[in-house]
């Protein structure tokens, strides 16, 4: 593969969809520190900070999903898909790409189609269980499919699909060395075990229920909880921080950290998350959305939880929350056992393996 290839990447919306995307290009980069990467992605959406902040250049679209209900937003959906299939093609015609690869998100739609329509090999990461309807429309027209989990033929091309696993963030890897930093980083107590509470990219109001309902049951159980509760729902939950044993933060920029010194994780079931918690190898109880589409992140949870590599809440059930949590603090053997069987299930060379795939697209260049 020549070493000044254009590299078009497109995905967003959420952390879920980013980080991957962010992973394949840094492999990339270090594979062809000549490659020139361009990532597009939807106006107004996180990836427009978090993609400069990894060091790459992204525009943006006008683009959004589109809602089950009767909305204002869907009344402007037609106009925004073309906008952004015009925009996609300018982008596309300037950038030359060798390849295009999409990450899920809904700017990854009318990029890939685009590329595909003038012939560029196209290549997408699906990150879930069950496909997002992005993905799921772009199947038939891509080249390639990287998947995480089994039993995809019935979304997509079989011919197309290669189990890769789901990128994960490389600083992961070595968190067991990185216990000490960890603890001085968070300024922790390690006479006390810690909880990591985790509400995916965006915070989960009900975690943070959770959370706030059960604050004296973790100070009583001499528990310091590190409470990830998302930007949207900082100001409501940030005087926790005055409460002992309780640190409150809207977003975690250093990840390997939090998970290095956790001993226990509350986490929701998106589909990258649950590929580091693998990596991570700790104790966790999931607790899934149940408002995302084919209620993905249960079978997300459910894969991990049916080989007895984690425990799950739903949270129609929260209440038990308490009972559940005090009997694994109490079973160490428990938590043994499910830091090894969830440890079995990581793919930790998810990342080199989809650039493999990448590499063999443009092979002939
Ligand atoms: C509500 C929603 O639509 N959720 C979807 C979204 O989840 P979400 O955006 O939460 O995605 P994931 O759980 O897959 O990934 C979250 C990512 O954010 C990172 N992180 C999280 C918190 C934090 O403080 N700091 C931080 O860096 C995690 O380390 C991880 O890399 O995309 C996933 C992947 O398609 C889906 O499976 C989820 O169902």
């Amino acid at each position: 593969m020549k070493q000044s290839i254009n590299i078009l990447i497109s995905g967003g919306g959420t952390g879920g969809h980013i980080y991957p995307a962010i992973a394949i290009a840094n492999e990339i980069k270090l594979r062809y520190p000549n490659a020139n990467i361009l990532f597009v992605g939807a106006k107004d959406k996180m990836e427009m900070e978090k993609v400069p902040q990894a060091g790459y250049k992204i525009e943006g679209l006008w683009i959004s999903g589109i809602q089950r209900k009767i909305t204002r937003k869907n009344a402007s959906f037609p106009f925004k898909l073309v906008n952004s299939l015009w925009k996609a093609r300018r982008i596309i015609r300037r950038f030359k790409p060798d390849v295009a690869i999409g990450t899920g998100g809904f700017a990854s739609g009318p990029t890939l189609i685009m590329a595909n329509r003038r012939k560029i090999p196209t290549l997408i990461q699906e990150q879930n269980s069950f496909p997002g309807i992005t993905n799921r429309l772009l199947g038939k027209r891509v080249q390639k499919i990287c998947v995480a989990y089994d039993n995809l033929e019935r979304f997509f091309p079989g011919n197309k699909i290669i189990k890769t696993g789901n990128p994960v963030r490389q600083d992961l890897l070595t968190i067991h060395s990185k216990l000490q930093v960890a603890t001085d980083f968070y300024q922790l107590d390690k006479s006390k075990k810690t909880l990591l509470v985790l509400g995916g990219s965006l915070g989960a109001r009900k975690i943070n229920q959770l959370v706030e309902n059960n604050l004296v049951f973790f100070e009583k159980q001499n528990i310091e909880v590190i409470w990830q509760c998302g930007k949207l729902y900082f100001d409501e939950y940030k005087k926790y921080n005055d409460h002992k044993n309780v640190q409150v933060h809207s977003f975690l920029n250093k990840m390997d950290l939090a998970y290095a010194t956790a001993d226990f994780i509350v986490s929701r079931a998106g589909a990258s998350s649950v590929s580091e918690l693998c990596i991570v190898g700790k104790p966790v109880i999931f607790v899934p959305s149940p408002n995302v589409a084919e209620d993905h992140q249960t079978k997300n949870a459910k894969f991990i939880v049916d080989r007895h590599a984690a425990l799950m809440v739903k949270e129609s059930e929260l209440n038990t929350f308490s009972v559940v949590f005090e009997s694994l603090l109490k079973d160490i053997g428990k938590q043994q056992s499910l830091s090894e069987n969830i440890n079995e299930l990581a793919l930790p060379s998810a990342t080199k393996d989809i650039v493999d795939e990448v590499e063999k697209l443009v092979s002939h260049l």
